[in-house]
């Protein structure tokens, strides 16, 4: 009996016997079986990280004994003998189902069986055949009109995605590349033949080590000889690609080919090992993480351990027995709550409520003791985080073990998440990611108070400062940039000069803003992305602004799934059908002209009741009115634009009226404003005029200036506020709980 368990290859230095890694499941081989279908189970076991140990067995007989249908392969499982070689390899990619080499969810296993079933019935039919009966003319023409139709197929087919069934490898790619590479050796079809793409992807995969190591070098050298000399291999060749392919670029590979993604652990994650679910009842695991809940039972002779590792927010109960773990004296005495535990047991079934497995402890090892008793004996009277609710003003106070919260992990995991989006939705319509300076010289854009940095200041901070001064005020040209200079409030007048000459960038950083707002929605310190757009105008701007944030509510609610029902369960009824709403509705365009007349109207009818009743043309909004707009009025976002050109910054582009300024501030439910942004003005001298007339230096913005004098083109951009993203997808109310270690006045913890 051998334990179906992930094969793990430790990056750090282990124990004689962890090196071992789990037992290697037993293939046996029947006599004359053609060498592809091992191959095929091989390459799948690389990627999937499976030890395998190949046996050849004396005859058939052998392997008819095991499994009376059995043919060609047999593999022993935990639960007895697997055969088939299909069935094979899809019992062994699906053992590690991080790597969904059967496929992601339901359509993926439908794409994946359907290039399966290809490969055996329009390939390897026919190279069984010409292989079994060579000398047989008619079968062998007949196979090579077989292949050569598959592959035609097949090339058409590799023309729209990287891999078989879509953009990541799977069970179906180690089937055909194997089944190709019998069929080319056989002289079924030449190289050269194999069309483009079908050789793009053949090549790709055989870059990749678990490829080429059972295929053998030969394979890559082969392919790489019939790639036409100098160029990639591409199904276009464009004259310009055909003048600048290098003898190198063909032997690139995508990195994504090179290894399996996952990275290699000591230890399974919870999220992959409680995705499993009940099919991992039975496996040999081992995981690591800190102790939510420890309680005892049975006289002490029965320890129930809620162990969680931040990968996802569920933990897993492991169940210790005082005669059955190694290591239980230990880890009765941890400490509990807090304490850190490195556990190997077996997966079972669970009869807990809420949980389908939990672990049997075979062996404890405690990384980590709780040590919070009197003078710091082990025991978590004073861990801060051993209750099991705590309020976020507790939580906050505790900023350095927040995550190990509930409510801190999701929100960290929805950070990732959204950041990841960002990224992704930026990337994929071929954005530039620009890194903007977080130390600035002038305060031209006006978007807030500025942190000054200097180093004016005595080393020894009590000493009192002699600062350098002239006419009475510091005299910045002493400081360390000879001007004064501070934290950004925006990384946008920077990322502009990279949209004007490489037309669409974005800019995704920390801005600072010295503001003395003590309130639930402002921090000093918060992350913004600016995306910035050449050849533009405002309703572009929109458009982009409208489709970046429905991506990230939509990535939340796809990939956070988890994370967003606990959010939901924690007083926020209704989370989920609200972000569904906010991507499945357009927004509301309106122009601030009549947002003021739409508010002046709910007045007037005693349905809006403001703190600020000034309510005119020229205003500028205050949350509350923005805040009823969206809730109240239209009930989903709201794009506001046209804005009084005298509240808004001086590079926003003037309108035909002289009076308005093509901006938009996006309004959502619960937060108000998420989103400003607008068309740059792009005419030099209306911007030299407007800057003008807000008091700015002209030398400041010399060189802002210059983008419209050289080619100067129509763009705009816009600023979203990263935290204020996360309060939106989490529903969590005050900003200090959505972002790691918030800084707001009077508060510079951690
Ligand atoms: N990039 C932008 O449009 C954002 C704008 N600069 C702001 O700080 O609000």
């Amino acid at each position: 009996m051998v334990a179906d368990t992930v094969h793990t290859t430790p990056l750090t230095i282990k124990s004689q016997a962890a090196r071992r890694g789990p037992a290697p499941l037993d293939l046996l081989v029947a006599p004359g079986a053609p060498e592809h279908k091992t191959q095929k189970i091989e390459v799948a076991a690389a990627l999937a990280n499976i030890k395998l140990r190949i046996t050849a067995a004396k005859d058939e007989a052998e392997l008819t004994k095991l499994c009376p249908h059995a043919a060609t392969v047999v593999l022993m499982t935990r639960n007895g003998p697997v055969t088939r070689s299909d069935a094979v390899l899809k019992y062994v990619s699906g053992l590690n189902p991080a790597t969904e080499l059967c496929g992601a969810d339901g359509f993926g296993r439908g794409r994946v069986d359907q290039w399966l079933e290809f490969g055996t019935h329009e390939l390897e039919v026919a190279v069984v055949a010409a292989t079994t009966h060579a000398k047989n003319k008619e079968v062998v023409n007949r196979a090579t009109k077989d292949v050569q139709q598959a592959c035609r197929t097949l090339d058409a087919a590799l023309q729209k995605t990287t891999y078989l069934a879509g953009d990541r490898v799977s069970a179906a790619d180690c089937a055909v590349v194997c089944v190709l590479r019998a069929a080319l050796k056989n002289q079924l079809i030449a190289t050269s033949k194999l069309g483009p793409s079908l050789l793009r992807w053949y090549l790709t995969c055989l870059h990749a080590p678990a490829f080429s190591s059972i295929l053998g070098a030969d394979a890559k050298n082969d392919a790489l000889k019939a790639l036409p000399a100098g160029k990639a291999p591409t199904s276009k060749k464009t004259a310009a690609a055909k003048a600048k392919a290098s003898p190198t670029a063909k032997a690139v590979a995508d990195p994504r080919t090179l290894f399996t993604p996952t990275f290699a652990r000591s230890r399974e994650r919870l999220k992959e090992l409680l995705g499993r679910g009940a099919a991992a009842v039975g496996a040999t695991v081992v995981v690591a993480g800190w102790v939510r809940t420890l309680r005892e039972a049975m006289k002490g002779a029965t320890l129930f351990v809620e162990l969680n590792d931040g990968s996802c927010l569920a933990s897993i109960q492991v169940v210790c027995g005082s005669d059955s773990t190694e290591g239980f004296a230990a880890a009765k005495a941890c400490g509990g709550a807090g304490a850190s535990l490195r556990v190997e047991g077996a997966v079972v079934e669970s009869p807990g409520k809420g949980q389908t497995i939990e672990i049997l402890a075979k062996a404890i090892t405690v990384l980590g003791c709780t040590r919070g008793g009197p003078g710091r004996t082990v025991g978590a009277q004073t861990y801060p985080l051993a209750k099991k609710y705590h309020t976020l003003e507790h939580l906050r106070t505790h900023a350095h073990l927040r995550p190990r919260s509930r409510v801190g992990s999701a929100v960290v995991r929805l950070r990732n998440a959204l950041a990841f989006a960002t990224h992704e939705f930026f990337q994929q319509r071929g954005f530039l990611y620009v890194h903007t300076p977080l130390i600035t010289a002038a305060d031209c854009e006006g978007a807030g108070e500025q942190f000054t940095v200097t180093t004016l200041l005595p080393p020894e901070h009590d000493k009192a400062p002699k600062l350098p001064t002239v006419d009475g005020r510091v005299d910045y040209s002493k400081d360390f940039f000879g001007r004064q200079a501070s934290l950004t409030v925006s990384g946008q007048l920077n990322v502009e000069t990279h949209a004007v000459s490489l037309a669409d960038c974005y800019t995704f950083g920390p801005t600072f803003r010295a503001e003395n707002s003590n309130t639930s929605r402002h921090l000093a310190e918060f992350w913004m992305i600016e995306p910035e757009v050449s050849f533009a105008t405002l309703a572009d701007d929109i458009a982009l602004a409208e489709d970046y944030l429905k991506y990230c509510v939509a990535a939340a609610l796809c990939r956070c799934a988890d994370d967003l029902e606990f959010f939901e369960g924690s007083k926020n009824e209704g989370l989920r059908d609200r972000l569904k709403a906010i991507v499945e509705t357009p927004f509301k365009r309106l122009e601030y002209t009549e947002a003021i007349s739409v508010l002046q109207k709910e007045m007037k009818a005693g349905r809006a009741k403001f703190e600020n009743t000034d309510v005119t043309w020229g205003i500028d909004l205050d949350s509350e009115h923005e805040r009823y707009l969206t809730e109240k009025v239209y009930k989903g976002p709201v794009v506001l634009i046209n804005y009084p050109k005298d509240i808004k910054a001086f590079y926003m582009k003037l309108n035909a009226d002289g009076k308005t300024v093509a901006a938009m501030d996006i309004l959502v439910p619960r937060i108000g404003e998420i989103i400003g942004g607008s068309q740059r003005e792009d005419s030099l001298e209306v911007l030299e005029e407007r800057a003008k007339s807000v008091g700015l230096n002209p030398e400041d913005i010399k060189w802002y200036g210059e983008l419209r004098q050289y080619g100067s083109v129509p763009h705009a951009g816009f600023g979203l506020g990263f935290e204020r993203l996360v309060m939106l997808c989490s529903g969590v109310e005050n900003i200090r709980d959505v972002i790691p270690f918030p800084r707001t006045p009077g508060n510079c913890r951690f």
